[in-house]
């Protein structure tokens, strides 16, 4: 039975709610709808900063001392609101759309230690907007041994299905944190977490120049790599490791950069994430024939110029010339993990997320 599912994601970049209506039955997408996004405030962004902050210290992963409720509030009115506008801006009522795939807001990720924190209150979403929502995705995964992410990677190969080009394919996710997919035919499906995404780069323009992020790659596009620097960042065990592996958003924010001038710093940091993401492929079977690189990374062009040097003679392209929305694609896999999940289908493999057998998840919050 085909469902009309809604996807919330929340992601490690902090920006905002990426909001996507798909329909499918957990194995097919019948037809991709539209797709929104409801920006954080300023105030909201910096209680996510504190609330990372404050989760180190989580005693267990459904404590919210502090900070954390306060930013677990937010989150949940930030998409309660994400959808009334959305449901709104489409004329669509609560009763056209039958699951709420919900993320929530990862603001800690420690497999190894099981825990793995997504605060947003589902019970009080669906009461809000009046429709059954699916939540915590990822926590079967963590329980039984696995590395709880990625999640997206079974909507990647939904995807890719429909692409008729001869595999491997790697589908790559620049957010906040870089992601891989590998899809080699039906049958071969890995994923992993590869390193830094926009969250370095973002911190650093912040920091740097009082911006959000480097639109375009313009500010690194102008500068010169620290190749020293990005040669010893790269000594961190993590790379070494073959998927899959996983990542908390703030593993590499102890790298510091040396003095150096905002664009060489940004210059750096965007060649630190497309090296890092390169140094995957001699960890897969097989070299990859092409990349669709998705996220917001994809808009930045000089990631894709330091993707494209590092990752010859494979193609490489940005999702959105395949007609995939590059923005919505994490929403979207949010819903369609929803209808996986009520269902019951696997949301992760032991090769996507060393889960040692295929393993469904998510709860439902009834309104
Ligand atoms: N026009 C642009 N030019 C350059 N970079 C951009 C642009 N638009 C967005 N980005 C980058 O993309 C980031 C947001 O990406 P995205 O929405 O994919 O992240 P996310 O979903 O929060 O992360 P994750 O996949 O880690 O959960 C921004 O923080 C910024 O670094
Ligand atoms: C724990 C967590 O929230 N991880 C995120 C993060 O952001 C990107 C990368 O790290 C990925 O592993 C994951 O998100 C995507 C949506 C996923 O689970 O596939």
């Amino acid at each position: 039975m085909m469902l009309t599912a809604l996807g919330l994601m929340s992601g490690t970049s902090l920006d905002g709610v990426d909001v996507a209506l798909i329909e499918t039955d957990g194995r097919l997408v019948k037809s991709i709808g539209p797709s929104g996004y409801r920006a954080y405030t300023s105030h909201e962004r910096g209680l996510l900063r504190q609330a990372l902050t404050e989760a180190v210290h989580l005693p267990q992963r459904d404590a919210r001392p502090g900070i954390l409720r306060e930013a677990e509030r937010a989150v949940t009115l930030a998409h309660a609101e994400a959808v009334a506008a959305f449901n709104a801006q489409h004329r669509i009522s609560c009763q056209d759309i039958d699951i709420v795939g919900f993320h929530g807001q990862t603001v800690l990720h420690r497999p190894v230690q099981k825990m793995t924190v997504q605060i947003g209150d589902a019970a009080a979403l669906a009461r809000a907007i009046r429709i059954p929502v699916m939540h915590d995705f990822r926590a079967a995964d963590v329980a039984a041994g696995g590395q709880g992410a990625p999640l997206v990677p079974v909507y990647h190969r939904a995807l890719a299905q429909s692409l008729e080009r001869e595999g491997p394919i790697v589908v790559v996710n620049i957010g906040g944190v870089s992601n891989i997919t590998y899809i080699d035919g039906p049958d071969i499906l890995i994923a992993c977490d590869t390193g830094p995404g926009n969250a370095l780069l973002d911190d650093h323009m912040f920091r740097t120049m009082s911006q959000p992020f480097d639109c375009e790659g313009r500010m690194a596009a102008q500068g010169a790599v620290d190749v020293p620097w990005v040669i010893r960042a790269l000594e961190h065990p993590f790379f070494a490791l073959p998927p899959p592996k996983s990542l908390d958003r703030n593993d590499f924010a102890s790298l510091v950069l040396r003095d150096m001038s905002p664009a060489d710093g940004a210059a750096t940091l965007t060649a630190f994430t497309a090296e890092a993401i390169a140094r995957i492929v001699p960890l897969l079977p097989k070299e990859p024939k092409s990349w669709i690189v998705a996220g917001g990374g994809a808009r930045n062009l000089t990631m894709l110029r330091m993707l494209r040097e590092r990752l010859q003679p494979a193609t490489v392209e940005p999702a959105e010339s395949l007609g995939w929305a590059a923005d919505a694609l994490e929403a979207q896999a949010f819903g369609f993990l929803a209808a996986r999940g009520l269902k019951g289908l696997p949301l992760s493999y032991p090769a996507t997320t060393g889960v040692p057998m295929p393993m469904t998840g998510g709860l439902i919050a009834r309104p």
